[in-house]
């Protein structure tokens, strides 16, 4: 009695408690604040474990409130003996509902479908009476009667305070045991919840390890499925992979084939425009195709006209052509009257070049300054220098100057093709069928060999020789054309020392032959050498042969004057005999080409024994030849050919029915001017004979 407990503190709120782990189920918003200060105050009188089933709870709540009110085991009991623990129960005023919540809180599972049982129960609790409230209200009805503190000797007030107030917790006690109840109740009913939950929970852990189970086995089966089906994926890849480069490629040909399209198109498009083109060209050809047609009808009817034409020309050609063979004949004879006119026997005189040597003699000049060039036809030649006109430039005579004049003058720079156009009309004489004599007379080295041979092979500076064959050939070939054919034979002799030599015969097939002079038996006049080759000539590089074989087989001896000096006389002969097979005429002409040997002073060549007989010899023939030339231009009756095997060769080539020509070749050697005058003084003599009327020469 003496000591009271004091309520103030009691009613206070515990101190909060940090919530467990396991506390997870209760919605802290659901709960009032002093539902909440009796949760966090039961806690400390809580029982660690949660009771197993629904007698566990209640005998865990039954502990705590047997513990609360002093030991009392049954509520009932501490219910009817409340007056014996009232000061215990007091002390539990503010706490039964914390038991109950924190219980609840521990005890009400979860569900599986997140809902959770205990809701109802938090509702439940929640709708209680407020019992903080009343015992609050108590308080404050025990703080006015604090305030109101009764002295200290009221006991009996103080009492009746205290009955009072025992009884208010009373009545509170019994809504705290109907509310007891009631969570019995709630909890037999979570019990069932709960049991049916454990029940679902078990089937649910039994349904969740057989899908666990049978996830793992489609899981594994999976896998199985996708280890069998690993070489197949490789293969639909690798075939997705070839797919897909196939059809890039594919791709790329499109846009190509596309390209290549609008390029075709184009194409087509350019193709129509040109055959519009060629459409609108055809039929412009058509057009003219027709107006060609038309225009080839009338000339066919010209050509018909002109063929006519062409068959009277026909005629009038063949008629021609008669006159022209007429003609022909006309032109021969007219030919060789102009050739009468002109002299059967003419003088050409040709002074050849300084040689380098003589330059060097000459004090390196090639000016000759003995000879004057007059004109074509004169020169003058003396000793002494010729004056130059300081005016005109021409030349003047000199006081000791002797004038010659010839048919014709060649001056040092004439060439060897200027030298044969003079002389072509006489190769077409021989082919007319005359006799035609050209010979060479002139001094050693004068130039009578080049004159007459020239410089073998080269067609520049080949001779009258080989050019007269040339031209005589060709012209067989245009006598063709007007029925002449002909037959050429050549021979080559020599006379050296007054004997005559076959230069076309080896030595060997001349050993035993003698070649004699003869007059033919069944022509008068006509001389032959017994023995000599005469070799038919079918074109002229045959007569390039015989020239060579000829030139091998001449006699060359050196002398003072000219080191391959000819010490003999040369005559190539060509028999040109025709006949024309459309009138029926025949020729026969006789050409010799003669280079004369040497012609100088015994006292000038310095000769001596055999070649002095050689030089004897010589200038015998050359004298005879000029008598025999002055005979004839004399019309003496005897004429001395036979003096001289030379003169009795040409015998038929000098006389009145033949046509000579003779060179007189001069040396430019100033040294040489008595030779030089000399040679002149000669073919002048020869220059003024006049050896006859020609006359052709008819095949018998
Ligand atoms: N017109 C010319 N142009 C250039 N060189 C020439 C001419 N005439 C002669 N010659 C040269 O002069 C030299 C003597 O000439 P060539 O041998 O023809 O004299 P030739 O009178 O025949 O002597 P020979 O009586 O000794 O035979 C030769 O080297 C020759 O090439």
């Amino acid at each position: 009695m003496s000591k009271l407990p004091t309520y103030s503190g009691r009613l206070q709120p515990p101190t909060a408690v940090k919530r467990p782990p396991s506390d997870n189920g209760m919605d802290e918003a659901a709960v009032s604040p002093e539902k909440k200060s009796r949760t966090a105050g039961g806690r400390a009188t809580q029982p660690s474990k949660p009771a197993a089933g629904r007698g566990g709870l209640k005998r865990s709540f039954s502990v705590a409130n047997v513990s609360a009110v002093g030991g009392q085991k049954d509520h009932s009991k501490n219910s009817l003996a409340s007056s014996k623990f009232r000061s215990s129960t007091l002390s539990l005023i503010g706490r039964p509902s914390s038991v109950s919540s924190s219980v609840l809180a521990n005890r009400v599972p979860t569900g599986l479908n997140g809902r959770r049982p205990g809701a109802n129960i938090t509702n439940h609790v929640s709708s209680r009476p407020p019992v903080a409230s009343k015992v609050s209200s108590t308080n404050k009805s025990l703080g006015s009667e604090g305030k109101s503190k009764r002295p200290g000797w009221d006991l009996k007030g103080r009492l009746q305070d205290m009955e009072a107030l025992l009884k208010s917790r009373e009545v509170e006690q019994k809504e705290w045991m109907k509310k007891f109840e009631e969570y019995d109740t709630r909890i037999v009913t979570l019990e069932s919840e709960k049991t049916h939950l454990s029940h679902d929970l078990v089937q649910t852990t039994t349904s969740y390890e057989a899908n666990q189970e049978e996830i793992e086995s489609l899981r594994r089966n999976l896998r199985k499925e996708q280890d069998e089906r690993c070489p197949e994926k490789n293969n639909y890849e690798n075939t997705i992979q070839s797919l897909t480069f196939s059809k890039s490629n594919l791709e790329r040909q499109v846009n190509s084939l596309d390209a290549e399209i609008a390029a075709r198109q184009e194409e087509v498009a350019g193709l129509k425009f040109t055959v519009s083109e060629l459409s609108s060209t055809q039929a412009g050809m058509e057009a003219r195709l027709k107006s060609t047609e038309s225009l080839l009808v009338e000339r066919n009817q010209q050509i018909t006209e002109m063929m006519a034409q062409i068959e009277e020309q026909k005629r009038k050609i063949e008629e021609s052509n008669e006159k022209l063979q007429q003609g022909e004949m006309v032109r021969r004879k007219l030919h060789n009257t102009v050739l009468e006119l002109k002299g059967n026997i003419r003088v050409f005189c040709r002074v050849r070049p300084l040689l380098n040597e003589e330059i060097q003699n000459n004090a390196n000049s090639d000016v000759i300054h003995h000879i004057n060039f007059i004109d074509e036809h004169t020169l003058e030649v003396g000793k002494g220098d010729v004056n130059t006109s300081s005016m005109s430039g021409l030349k003047s005579r000199g006081n000791n100057f002797t004038e010659f004049a010839y048919d014709r003058v060649f001056q040092p720079t004439a060439t060897q093709a200027e030298v044969f156009e003079e002389i072509s009309q006489l190769a077409q004489s021989a082919l007319d069928g005359y006799n035609v004599c050209i010979f060479a007379y002139g001094q050693t080295g004068s130039g009578k060999t080049f004159t007459m041979e020239g410089v073998p092979n080269d067609d520049e500076l080949e001779g009258m020789i080989p050019r007269t064959v040339k031209h005589i050939f060709k012209n067989m070939e245009e006598l063709e054309s007007k029925g002449w054919s002909y037959k050429v034979e050549a021979s080559f002799l020599e006379i050296y020392n007054e004997t005559i030599r076959d230069l076309l015969a080896s030595p060997k097939e001349a050993k035993n032959l003698t070649y004699e002079l003869k007059f033919q038996d069944n022509k008068k006049n006509e001389i032959y050498v017994t023995n000599l080759k005469r070799i038919p000539v079918e074109n002229e590089g045959k007569v390039h042969t015989l020239l060579n074989m000829a030139q091998q087989q001449r006699a060359v001896a050196a002398t003072n004057m000219n080191e391959q000096s000819s010490r003999s006389h040369s005559v190539f002969q060509l028999r040109l005999s025709g006949e024309n097979a459309k009138t029926g005429d025949s020729c026969e002409g006789m050409l010799n080409l003669v280079d004369l040997a040497g012609s100088e002073r015994l006292k000038e060549s310095k000769s001596e024994g055999a070649r002095l007989v050689e030089t004897q010899n010589i200038n015998k023939s050359l004298a005879n030849l000029g008598n025999v030339i002055m005979a004839i231009g004399q019309k003496q009756s005897h004429i001395p050919y036979r003096n001289s095997k030379l003169t009795h060769l040409l015998q038929s080539s000098l006389g009145g029915n033949s046509k000579a020509l003779m060179f007189v070749n001069i040396s430019p050697v100033e040294a040489c001017l008595n030779e030089t005058q000399n040679s002149l003084r000669f073919a002048t003599r020869v220059n003024q004979c006049h050896i006859g009327v020609a006359s052709k020469q008819i095949k018998k």
